[in-house]
């Protein structure tokens, strides 16, 4: 049965003409044919000169649409590129450890406050098992109360009055101030769930998708509650709903600009596909259209474009993994020689061995890449995402796995290319694909 012949959503009827030329792949080399749509390249080119990404092009593979060129010469370890995230969010539970920018998702604070917090976690996870669950599943994240995966009782407990003045900055642990950190901005709506490495981070986010997302003060009293079950929902299901909320906040807040959406996925996948998320997805946009609906945009909030959002970042969407200092700043006390390390331990043992395992925790999330994601897969890929020691934010680093000439295609594993043959074509299946293409692409 087809998928809009059951859709329970009825703007998928309403708006049918106008979400059908939403979800139609624009032409990749006619500029004409829908004025509505820049064709993609244009797109890419445009991007590719803002953001001075002279190594690479974007072009086109009869074999596999898209797919990203190298414009030049790179070494092996070259950097090739730095990718902007489109949109992207850190994952819910993950935001509860690690405190960090909510736009570009550097860490924030100091290395004090981001120990101190996480500690304050176990004692809440220690402590009182309902706020586990009542934080990891809230949309409070970002004020002083949480979870973390810490329900178990920690024997290395640090007194609760030294957590407090590690939060307050009031009390200092040696070295930290090789690991500066960016200070606390707050979020200009005035929740808590939110918080930026400066102003024009919180600026930014705020324009491109909060403003209508935020459940702080300045958001009138229903919206706020039917955003919060948004996020609840989100949180308990799948955090891709968030992800997608922010691609259709961005849209709204841009709809004069209406960006062509991404190519269809394969039509055999996709019917599948979006047969097993379509309740959960409905019922996430109910939510989110008791929320921030619009009629301006209605064609938006059908069932078919948010499938194909869902369906797009699913299939395209990188994991976003920024190390954390607290990891680099235990590292660096490590390798202190002897008689420095000695002293810097005695201060800093306790809060390692109250940390545990959770000293390295890094910030993870999920985020869709515009140019990273042109990138066609290989088994034997010659770049790979990779994050160096500068790279202390959500950007997608790839590098050059082996020298790559002018012309050829830029390719990355989308899977681990070590596991045995078949494992790795059931895994390349959830792409719509099995065979590993290696070879060169055709301009
Ligand atoms: C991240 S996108 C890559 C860009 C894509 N070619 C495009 O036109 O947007 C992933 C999709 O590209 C196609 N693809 C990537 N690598 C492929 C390969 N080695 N063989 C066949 N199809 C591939 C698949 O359709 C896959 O779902």
């Amino acid at each position: 049965m087809g998928w809009n012949s059951v859709s329970p959503c009825d703007l998928d009827r309403e708006f049918a003409p106008q979400i059908a030329q939403l979800l139609t792949t624009p032409p990749l080399h006619s500029a004409k044919a829908f004025p509505s749509f820049r064709p993609s390249f244009e797109y890419y080119d445009e991007l590719i000169e803002s953001k001075k990404h002279d190594g690479i092009r974007v072009t086109s593979s009869s074999k596999h649409g898209k797919g990203v060129c190298a414009n030049k010469d790179f070494d092996e370890d070259d950097l090739i590129l730095k990718d902007q995230m489109l949109v992207g969010a850190q994952h819910s539970l993950n935001k509860l450890d690690c405190i960090v920018c909510s736009y570009c998702f550097r860490f924030i604070g100091s290395v004090e406050f981001q120990i101190g917090r996480r500690l304050y976690l176990h004692s809440i996870g220690t402590d009182n098992d309902g706020a586990f669950e009542r934080h990891c599943h809230g949309s409070d994240v970002g004020s002083s109360t949480s979870c973390s995966g810490a329900t178990n009782v920690n024997a290395n407990a640090v007194p609760q009055e030294v957590i407090m003045s590690l939060m307050a900055g009031d009390m200092q642990l040696p070295f930290t101030d090789q690991f500066a950190l960016p200070s606390v901005a707050a979020c200009p709506g005035g929740c808590e769930g939110e918080l930026y490495c400066s102003q024009s981070c919180a600026d930014s986010d705020w324009d491109s998708y909060h403003s209508l997302l935020c459940t702080g003060s300045r958001t009138e009293p229903s919206r706020r509650s039917a955003l919060q079950k948004f996020v609840e929902h989100a949180n308990g299901t799948n955090d891709i709903f968030l992800v997608a909320a922010k691609a259709i906040t961005y849209t709204m807040l841009r709809w004069w600009e209406c960006v062509a959406l991404p190519e269809d996925v394969d039509s055999s996948e996709e019917d599948s596909f979006r047969q097993q998320i379509r309740d959960v997805a409905f019922t996430s946009l109910q939510l989110l259209k008791d929320a921030i609906f619009d009629p301006e945009c209605s064609p938006l909030f059908s069932l078919d474009v948010y499938g194909h959002i869902i369906g797009m970042f699913e299939l395209n969407n990188l994991d976003l993994v920024v190390a954390s200092p607290v990891e680099d700043y235990f590292i660096y006390i490590d390798d202190l020689p002897d008689s420095e390390k000695e002293e810097a331990e005695k201060v800093t043992g306790p809060f390692l061995d109250a940390l545990g395992e959770d000293y390295s925790v890094p910030c993870e999330g999920t985020a869709f890449f515009p140019l990273q994601s042109c990138m066609n897969h290989s088994c034997c890929p010659n770049a790979k995402a990779f994050k160096r020691d500068e790279d202390k934010d959500g950007h997608a680093v790839i590098v050059a796995l082996e020298p790559i000439g002018k012309d050829d295609e830029i390719t990355i594993s989308y899977i681990d290319e070590d596991l045995p043959y078949e494992e790795r074509q059931a895994q390349l299946a959830d792409y719509g694909f099995t065979s590993y293409y290696t070879g060169n692409f055709e301009s």
